[in-house]
């Protein structure tokens, strides 16, 4: 994948055709039309769990009786998708849970403790944007003309494909790079078109590797007109307590708009080491270093490889409905200046989010108990 975080349309075809052949067996693949047509319906069918997750393959595919019974070619494994599609990597127990509604990441279990938070007052049924975990805000960061933070976050995304992990039972290095992979897309459709007349293609890509969860998030321009977008991962990370964190990452001597003022004014920051002791709302323009969040004994470090520019830090301090308390908000953004895209142009972002317990991957802590 090139350096810079804009793909022309033909490189991104074969890295695209390339990705999406290397992973799902021809039977759990959901790229054909009738399989996203069940992607969209989810029936847990405990008894096949069960045999699955006996032979240490954990899917988040169940089959659909329905669909077996109609089918002329006796597709043994014709799969539908769960929502939430959830990840696991049987070796280091880590599971991760993915909401189609907005394609929102909601949960990273490590498996000891969950690295997100989702507020008390978040709606899960779809009828609004999850307020918790990783929602996605595209085309559009924050108040404008559409809605607060785009319709990204508001729309139920298609799980296009979601790679099993290979079978437990190996316990060489390799297992250290055993996974779990889920993509999402986002295409136009007439709501998003009332709001916002460009023709693109999100495809976001959700990887759970052995304590690592990256999220890529791609955007292509499939229109004849460039347009310009800015967005953000509107990550929740969960905390004791808000009043002893502390996040590290580069920030002195950085310029930041703290939008608790009215109007918003830009400031330099003085310290490398952030707290939160009151309602925080800031950008910082130009923040690409890793963050480090430390409380107490767990410490998340997040880096961001290409394309998110900037940083946004936010907490409701004192708003006890929204569990202001147990997180904050650190989230990596293209926010101060658009992405200007021209047509066929793909933008490519990524973060990984690593959680370490007292020094170590959070996940070896649970091998002792
Ligand atoms: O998820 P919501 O309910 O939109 O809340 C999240 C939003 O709350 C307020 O509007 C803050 O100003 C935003 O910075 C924050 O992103």
């Amino acid at each position: 994948m090139s350096s810079s975080p804009l793909l022309s349309s033909s490189s991104l075809s074969s890295s695209l055709l390339s990705s999406s052949s290397s992973f799902l067996s021809p039977s759990t693949r959901t790229t054909s039309p009738a399989h996203r047509v069940l992607a969209q319906r989810g029936r847990a069918d405990q008894s096949w769990i069960r045999r699955r997750k006996a032979t240490g393959i954990v899917a988040s595919f169940v089959p659909d009786k329905e669909f077996l019974k109609k089918q002329e070619s006796a597709q043994a494994d014709a799969m539908i998708l769960r929502d939430p599609v959830k990840l696991t990597n049987t070796i280091t127990k880590e599971e991760v849970s993915i909401y189609k509604n907005g394609a929102c990441v909601t949960s990273y279990k490590t498996p000891d403790y969950d690295v997100f938070f989702v507020r008390p007052d978040a709606v899960l049924d779809g009828s609004k944007p999850i307020s918790g975990g990783v929602p996605i805000c595209f085309p559009q960061f924050g108040p404008g003309e559409i809605q607060q933070h785009g319709f990204a976050r508001n729309m139920k995304w298609v799980c296009v494909d979601v790679r099993e992990e290979n079978a437990a039972g190996s316990r060489s290095l390799s297992w250290l790079r055993e996974g779990s992979r889920a993509i999402y897309e986002l295409v136009p459709n007439n709501e998003t078109r009332k709001m916002w007349p460009n023709s693109f293609n999100c495809r976001y890509q959700i990887d759970l590797n052995s304590g690592n969860l990256n999220l890529e998030l791609r955007v292509q321009n499939k229109g004849k007109k460039a347009f310009s977008f800015t967005g953000a991962l509107h990550t929740y990370f969960a905390v004791d307590d808000i009043d002893k964190i502390a996040i590290q990452g580069g920030f002195k001597g950085k310029k930041y708009l703290d939008k608790t003022l009215s109007p918003p004014a830009e400031k330099t920051e003085t310290e490398d080491e952030l707290r939160i002791s009151s309602f925080t709302e800031r950008i910082y323009s130009d923040c690409t270093d890793d963050i480090r969040l430390k409380d107490g004994d767990k410490e998340v470090v997040i880096r961001s490889s290409q394309g998110w520019k900037d940083i946004a830090i936010w907490n409701p301090y004192g708003e006890e409905k929204m569990g202001y308390k147990n997180f904050v908000c650190i989230e990596h953004g293209v926010i101060c200046e658009p992405v200007v895209l021209n047509p066929g142009d793909v933008w490519v972002s990524s973060v990984d989010i690593l959680p370490y317990f007292n020094g170590l991957p959070a996940w070896m802590q649970s091998m002792d108990s």
